[in-house]
């Protein structure tokens, strides 16, 4: 019967049994598109969580650009610093000398001109010439091999840089409160992160330097060309702003036009997993939906190949703008020096060599355009995977001094409520109940009613919004969230199917995947039957059971199961919680399970709680709490609720008709 503890027990009478949440649907449209078909794709996936800041350089303008990129480098720096230090410094200091040694190698180039356009007969001049040359070769041989060290050392930073970044994310992702991982937006931002965040991380150390390098060319440049004469400075930016104009267009164009193609992409590559996915494969056939697949696949790639040839058409012409913008960038720039020559301000070789500069800054400051235009983009997505690693770290588990204790004397629920993020009706309302040690409980009542969220808030899995739940008296929360999770086994409905050999699906429920206790492993296989789907596998406890290896092994959904109760049993913990384990297991294997599960216990002083819809394997379970609507309505033993006639009584009697019918029906 209901014991004291279960205050919010309502065993009698429908009026106490809340109204079942429905909502009225209306009739679905008679025909709807597979996709986007009018207009521009990126119209509907502007609030799409990976395109955010897709197309974000194509926005920005220049200004923007330029005032964030040393706050981007300084955070590319740091993150390098953090990840290599001596490399970072070798990066830093390899990339400066090899820009002194192009300037360098650019002032020999204008001396050897200056050499070739002086005054008198060729021959000589050419030999004079010759000491200039050597320099020439000796800088440009200096600066490749100080290029080829700046490679060394950023592909000895950049996977630095990534492996860190990505171990930090997949460690803090892995932590981070299990209702952190129900809220959609949490799990947006994380796959948001994963896709692109690291991605650009690995990339951006790279252009970073590409940046660097091409804004020490121009610096370098304009060095030289102040050396020829302190005027040429002025003509610099005359004759390389048409170009960088020029550069920005085609860079913008660019991202833009990649926002668009990348949405397509992603699109078909939806199409073409379900198309090629081995768990898809079945159903498709069945549905006989390929047809329809291959349709909307066939009219996305149709767009992708269109908008590869407006890329393509559109790159082109700017390409051509760029360069009518280059020439009169050259066209200013020589009549500016024509006229600087002519009026005598400087000699003609002078002239020669201060043509040659401009072309190298024209070639660096396009290169600079276009990094920064990259890097400026790529530097939000790292921005905001750091951004997300920062508030990962604020929704870590709780950790505390105290532990939870490794038996379990009772475990409490007071007046719990719990809200699921973004919700607004609770999951579970102003539940209580005590279980005890060796008490074997069964959560029962219509889906969505509620009974998972209470076995995981007795798991310490989520914490109440409202009310307490208690280990022997302490409050879950005052204790270690880690240690609470240790002393509990969970086996799911649909357990995690780990691409693993079958013993590591087991012992991983303690936490390894190589370390095994040979003796338990086999116990726990042969109380859930497993041992049975073991013994015929080939390599039998080694089989690799996914078949997306090679030699792998695929099971069927009950073999699974079974797997799934070993784990769980081998885990051996003070708390089993057992979510409708045997859903998919033949009537023999189900009952094997509740044998071993309520007669040979294998911990006596387990709680053992058990959720399921077939109610014929609860009815030797201590007590049955029966859930409607969030709450506990009825709760006793099986003969209680029996005699009292309420919802319980009313679900079994109907299971029972049913067994009773076609038993029936087979007799006759
Ligand atoms: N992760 C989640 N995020 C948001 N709401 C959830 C989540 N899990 C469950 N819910 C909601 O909480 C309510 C209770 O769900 P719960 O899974 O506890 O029910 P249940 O009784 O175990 O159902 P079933 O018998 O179908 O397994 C339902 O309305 C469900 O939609």
């Amino acid at each position: 019967m209901t014991t004291p503890d279960d205050a919010r027990a309502v065993p009698q009478g429908a009026a106490a049994v809340p109204a079942p949440r429905s909502a009225t649907l209306g009739l679905p449209p008679a025909c709807l598109p597979a996709g986007p078909t009018d207009g521009d794709i990126t119209d509907d996936l502007k609030e799409a969580y990976w395109s955010v800041y897709d197309g974000a350089a194509a926005k920005a303008t220049v200004r923007q650009i330029l005032v964030r990129l040393p706050r981007i480098v300084r955070r590319i720096g740091h993150l390098a610093w953090r990840a290599d230090r001596r490399a970072t410094v070798a990066l830093v200091a390899l990339q400066l000398v090899s820009a002194a040694m192009s300037a360098f190698g650019l002032m020999a180039s204008v001396a050897v001109l200056h050499q070739l356009f002086g005054d008198g007969p060729t021959p000589d001049k050419v030999r004079a010439a010759v000491p200039q040359i050597l320099l020439v070769v000796a800088f440009m041989s200096a600066r490749a091999l100080l290029e080829a060290g700046v490679a060394v050392a950023q592909a000895r930073v950049t996977p630095k840089i990534r492996t860190a970044l990505e171990r930090d994310f997949l460690h803090l992702t892995a932590h981070v409160r299990l209702e952190v991982v129900d809220d959609a937006d949490w799990h947006d931002d994380a796959y948001r992160a994963n896709d692109r965040g690291l991605f650009y991380a690995r990339q951006i150390v790279g252009q970073v330097v590409s940046l660097a390098s091409a804004l020490l060319g121009i610096v370098g440049t304009a060095g030289v060309l102040a050396l020829l004469h302190p005027l040429l400075i002025l003509l610099l930016p005359l004759s390389v702003l048409p170009v960088g104009a020029a550069a920005v267009r085609s860079a913008r164009a660019r991202f833009h036009s990649f926002r668009r193609w990348n949405a397509l992409q992603r699109r078909v590559r939806v199409f073409s997993w379900l198309l090629l996915d081995r768990d898809s494969a079945a159903e498709l056939r069945s549905d006989t939906a390929q047809r329809a697949l291959l349709d909307e696949h066939h009219r996305l790639t149709e767009r992708i190949a269109q908008e590869d040839t407006r890329l393509g058409v559109n790159s082109a012409l700017l390409s051509l703008a760029g360069r009518g913008l280059g020439g009169v960038g050259t066209g200013i720039t020589y009549t500016a020096l024509g006229l600087m020559l002519v009026a005598g301000w400087m000699p003609l070789a002078a002239g020669a060599g201060a043509v040659l500069a401009i072309q190298t800054a024209q070639g660096s400051l396009t290169r600079f355009m276009d990094v920064a235009h990259l890097v400026y983009e790529h530097a939000m997505w790292v921005d905001d995977l750091l951004a997300f690693q920062d508030r990962c770290r604020r929704l870590q588990p709780r950790r505390r001094e105290l532990t939870a204790p490794a038996t379990v004397e009772t475990i409490s629920l007071q007046d719990v409520t719990y809200t699921y993020p973004g919700k607004d009706t609770p999951a579970l309302d102003r539940v209580s109940m005590t279980l005890r040690a060796g008490e074997t409980v069964a959560f029962v009542g219509v889906n969505g009613s509620g009974k998972s969220t209470c076995s995981r808030l007795l798991a310490g899995l989520y914490a109440p919004s409202e009310g307490s739940v208690r280990w022997d008296g302490v409050d879950v929360t005052e204790m270690d969230t880690e240690s609470v999770q240790a002393q509990v086994s969970m086996v799911l409905q649909d357990p995690l199917h780990f691409p693993f050999s079958a013993l590591a699906n087991i012992t991983i429920s303690r936490g390894t995947l190589t370390e095994a206790d040979p003796r338990q492993a086999l116990d726990a296989a042969t109380a859930s039957g497993a041992d049975r789907v073991i013994a015929g596998l080939p390599g039998t406890w080694h089989a690799l059971l996914s078949k997306r290896f090679q030699g792998g092994q695929e099971l069927s959904a009950g073999q699974w199961a079974k797997i799934a109760v070993a784990r769980g049993l081998y885990k051996n913990a003070p708390v089993l919680l057992l979510d409708e384990p045997t859903a998919s297991m033949d009537p023999k294997a189900e009952h094997a399970v509740y044998q071993a599960v309520l007669h040979t216990k294998r911990r006596p002083d387990q709680i053992t709680v058990l959720i399921s819809h077939r109610l014929a394997s609860v009815v030797e379970c201590d007590r049955i709490y029966v859930f409607d609507n969030g709450r506990i309505i009825e709760s006793g033993s099986h003969h209680e609720l029996m005699e009292l006639n309420g919802a319980y009584a009313e679900m079994f009697t109907l299971q029972a008709a049913g067994y009773q019918a076609d038993a029936g029906k087979e007799v006759a």
